[in-house]
């Protein structure tokens, strides 16, 4: 059962005399939903992410979370960054047993974690160094992680950025699933438009100076989506318009404007650069 989060009322100001980074953000997203979040860079969805993880108390108004107030992180609100924090003097099964150590569930240690490589697809490099895999096999062992201690909620940092377009395709569609199939709760952070409609039932794009909650839309495609049907091209094209609003309401583009598909591309090629 995935959790339910409240954002009540959050203002912060990183030290007294500091411009406030985020004001007044309001949000409630029912258990087991997708929510991505998008936004100019430095607008805070890292700031808040971490209030959700409960790695940073706000200055004004706090996060529910299943209605108890967050102050600290819990075993079952994972978060995932761009960077997969595997421990390298540890295999790969080791790595996935951790958080299974950590949160002293140790009982049928080894079917579970046997299990979680299963779902990832790395049953066969369970003794493997994790140095020896690739940027997507080392991001599937974080995920085999987290999933491993049936977390409620994953919160996840930009954590396929750092990956070819193919490897993150997949894993999009992956955790998507994976998510809906265990009810889990996912807040995305990303800069990546398709992504945003790849993993989201809902996107919500944020304005920044100071960090406001300024649209937000409902994806109502049936997962796995594909980016190149005509409902998610129109998504897309909407889900920028108002992306370029929060940034510019007279319509000039950002510098810094989510990664939007590459027109010089092929058609097939061109969703996910
Ligand atoms: N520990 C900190 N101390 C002071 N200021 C901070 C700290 N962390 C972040 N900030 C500031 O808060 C603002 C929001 O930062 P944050 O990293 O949350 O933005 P973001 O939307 O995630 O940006 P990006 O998309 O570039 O990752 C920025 O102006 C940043 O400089």
């Amino acid at each position: 059962m995935g959790a339910a989060i409240q954002i009540n009322g959050i203002s912060h100001q990183f030290s007294p005399k500091a411009e406030r980074v985020l004001e007044e953000l309001m949000l409630d997203i029912p258990a087991g939903q997708s929510v991505a979040l998008i936004g100019e860079s430095g607008c805070g969805k890292s700031t808040l992410l971490h209030m959700l993880a409960g790695l940073l108390l706000p200055s004004e108004g706090c996060v529910r979370i299943n209605t108890r107030q967050v102050t600290r992180p819990h075993a079952e609100w994972n978060m995932m960054f761009q960077r997969p924090g595997l421990y390298p003097w540890l295999n790969v099964r080791q790595n996935v047993a951790l958080g299974l150590q950590f949160t002293g569930q140790t009982a049928n240690l080894k079917a579970r974690v046997a299990e979680m490589l299963e779902l990832v697809g790395l049953s066969d490099k369970a003794s493997a160094a994790v140095q020896d895999l690739s940027g997507g096999q080392q991001q599937r062992v974080a995920l085999a992680r987290s999933l491993a201690v049936e977390p409620e909620l994953i919160l996840l940092d930009e954590p396929f950025s750092a990956l070819d377009a193919f490897t993150r395709r997949n894993l999009q569609l992956e955790v998507s699933q994976i998510a809906q199939d265990k009810g889990i709760t996912l807040v995305l952070v990303t800069h990546d438009i398709d992504e945003a409609l790849t993993m989201g039932e809902r996107v919500v794009v944020m304005g920044r100076n100071p960090g406001t909650f300024r649209h937000e839309m409902n994806v109502e495609l049936p997962f796995p989506r594909n980016p190149m049907s005509r409902e998610f091209a129109a998504l897309r094209e909407s889900l920028m318009a108002r992306f370029r609003e929060s940034v510019h309401p007279a319509g000039t583009p950002a510098e810094d404007a989510p990664r939007e598909p590459d027109q010089t591309l092929p058609p097939k090629e061109a969703a996910h650069v």
